[in-house]
């Protein structure tokens, strides 16, 4: 059953005595302009006690500035009003309300320090607002301890955040955000709420499920969840209910349990769209482009593999099995324990030779996984971010052609679907996903011969996804050869010829032909034998 926006469409069911009780939040009537663009239109609704409440939309749909309009970082417009418990909360919201009334904010990039201990992380909030004079660490030790072993989390408290796993370090966000809540609770008595932002694009399947499981013990507890995510199945599996936003505009609720994958899609894209599944190639019937040779990294034990010429290769494992460093060491922005690299019949180089400068004067382009760290320039403009590494292109007797970067930046835009499709505005101005479009636009336009991507569609919602892979099967068509480095075995199976699992550093699987489906992947990833021995299998020649 679909229900009109502002309808509460709660199911006793889920929460039994639910239905009396109040909304843990209501949104009424909130909206927010940047400059004369609408991001957030007269949005409406509420969160029941005990409900995952799901937040879905394109790219760019207002989800993210919602998110940031409850925890104080924007003002919403004038005419617009938050309840809290039934409280009436002051807008713009206050420093400190947020975390006064007992919502908490898990955002994209999880929020944490990652030169601090988890138990520093863990304990911030209290240590930094609890008035004291000292500090008693045994006492914050033991708190986090418990905290810790509430939710089964086995994480050393003094291990620093950035020797985590992601996995933990999502956990561990999540589980900080739940304690806040539950400090906030122990003084008003009322269930709080966390907001999820996006936190599963990183996660092996196992750390979906482990944070769903957290999920379902805060939300056992009384306390509510909102939970944004690009993907379906997620949503399906963990939400009670879903808020679908199109342009900033409420386009419907929905039931969890009246929903389907294709309802839900359609009400995010306004329509359906095929999944565009494509014939793949007898990866045997394409000359090798470039050959590995015993190539290993940090993680990645010798291994021997190629890249056919117009071949989309994908590579995947549970995260640390090694298939993750594939693209850095192939760029040469890591440096390899040991390997070669050969291009077409060219003889060998050893990898440790190959500079990034290298690697693109070759012809290669890496998109890297951490968007905000390692691709893009965020104080940047958009036609920036997008000529940054041909900008040389652009000059004409000494000057700068700046009207022609523009001009193609704006075309750029349009083909990748870039909204707001504005060259000169900066890349943090952008959503999310939008800001992944412009980097993926950046290294297709330069149509490298070898182009290799880390995670290329985290945080691009549904639609624009089949877009990028038409894009890149087109461009393989033409003679790309792709590497796609990638945890989501549903996009392997939509746009590979070719898949690789690894296992403990090693190749374990090659998927192709039937065999290469997202069940097919998933069951590799899990299973533990090795079916394909990296050393022993021949290779073929370069021709
Ligand atoms: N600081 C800002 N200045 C100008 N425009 C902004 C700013 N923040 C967001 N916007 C615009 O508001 C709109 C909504 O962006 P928002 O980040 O909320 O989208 P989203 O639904 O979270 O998208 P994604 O799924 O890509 O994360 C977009 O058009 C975005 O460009």
């Amino acid at each position: 059953m679909a229900l009109q926006s502002g309808q509460t469409g709660h199911d006793p069911a889920i929460n039994p005595g639910a239905s009396q009780a109040l909304p843990v939040l209501s949104v009424k009537n909130i909206s927010k302009s940047f400059g004369g663009a609408k991001a957030l239109r007269n949005v409406s609704f509420d969160v029941m006690p005990g409900e995952v409440h799901g937040l879905l939309g394109k790219n760019g749909s207002g989800k993210s500035t919602l998110v940031k309009i409850l925890a104080g970082f924007h003002a919403p417009d004038d005419g617009g009003s938050l309840f809290f418990n039934g409280e009436k909360v002051s807008l713009p919201v206050r420093a400190g309300d947020a975390r006064r009334l007992g919502m908490a904010f898990v955002h994209q990039n999880l929020g944490l320090v990652p030169s601090l201990t988890v138990l520093e992380n863990l304990r911030v909030v209290q240590l930094t607002h609890g008035g004291r004079a000292f500090i008693n660490w045994v006492e914050e030790e033991k708190a986090a301890r418990h905290a810790l072993e509430r939710f089964g989390l086995d994480i050393d408290p003094h291990e620093r955040v950035d020797r985590l796993s992601p996995v933990q370090r999502a956990l561990l966000a999540i589980v900080r955000a739940f304690e806040d809540i539950e400090a906030a609770r122990a003084v008003t008595g009322k269930p709080g709420l966390v907001l999820l932002d996006e936190p599963t694009p990183f996660l092996p399947a196992s750390g979906v499920a482990q944070l769903f499981e957290l999920v379902r013990s805060i939300t056992k507890a009384g306390c509510s969840v909102i939970f944004i995510s690009h993907d379906i199945d997620e949503v399906m599996d963990i939400t009670d209910r879903i808020t679908v936003l199109r342009d900033g505009i409420q386009s419907g609720e929905l039931d969890r349990k009246d929903a389907t994958h294709e309802k839900i899609v359609e009400m995010i894209v306004g329509q359906s769209i095929s999944r565009g599944g494509h014939a793949k190639r007898d990866p045997e019937s394409l000359k090798p482009f470039a050959t590995f040779r015993n190539l290993a990294g940090r993680m990645l034990q010798p291994s021997d593999f190629h890249v056919g010429k117009g071949e989309i290769l994908g590579l995947t494992g549970l995260i640390g099995s090694g298939y993750e460093e594939v693209p850095y060491l192939a760029f040469g922005a890591k440096p390899a324990a040991s390997g070669t690299i050969a291009i077409g019949q060219n003889e060998p180089f050893e990898q440790v030779t190959l500079s990034p400068k290298a690697a693109i004067e070759k012809g290669f382009a890496l998109l890297p996984g951490d968007r905000q760290g390692a691709s893009g320039v965020d104080s940047l403009p958009i036609v920036d971010n997008m000529f940054l590494p041909d900008v040389g292109r652009f000059f004409r007797g000494g000057f700068l052609r700046n009207r022609a970067m523009i001009d193609e930046a704006h075309v750029l835009g349009t083909q990748f679907e870039v909204r707001p499709n504005d060259p000169y505005l900066k890349l943090s101005a952008l959503s999310g996903g939008n800001a992944q479009k412009v980097l993926i636009a950046r290294w297709m336009n330069r149509s490298p011969a070898l182009l290799l991507l880390d995670e290329p569609t985290q945080g691009v919602d549904v639609g624009t996804r089949q877009q990028i892979f038409a894009a890149l099967r087109k461009a393989a068509a033409e003679g790309m050869s792709i590497i796609c480095a990638s945890s989501e075995a549903e996009q392997l199976a939509d746009i590979c010829d070719r898949v690789l699992v690894f296992a403990k550093g090693r190749i374990c699987h090659e998927l192709t032909g039937d065999s290469l489906t997202k069940e097919g992947i998933s069951e590799a990833c899990y299973a533990t034998a090795p079916t394909y021995h990296t050393t022993n299998r021949p290779m073929r020649a370069a021709q």
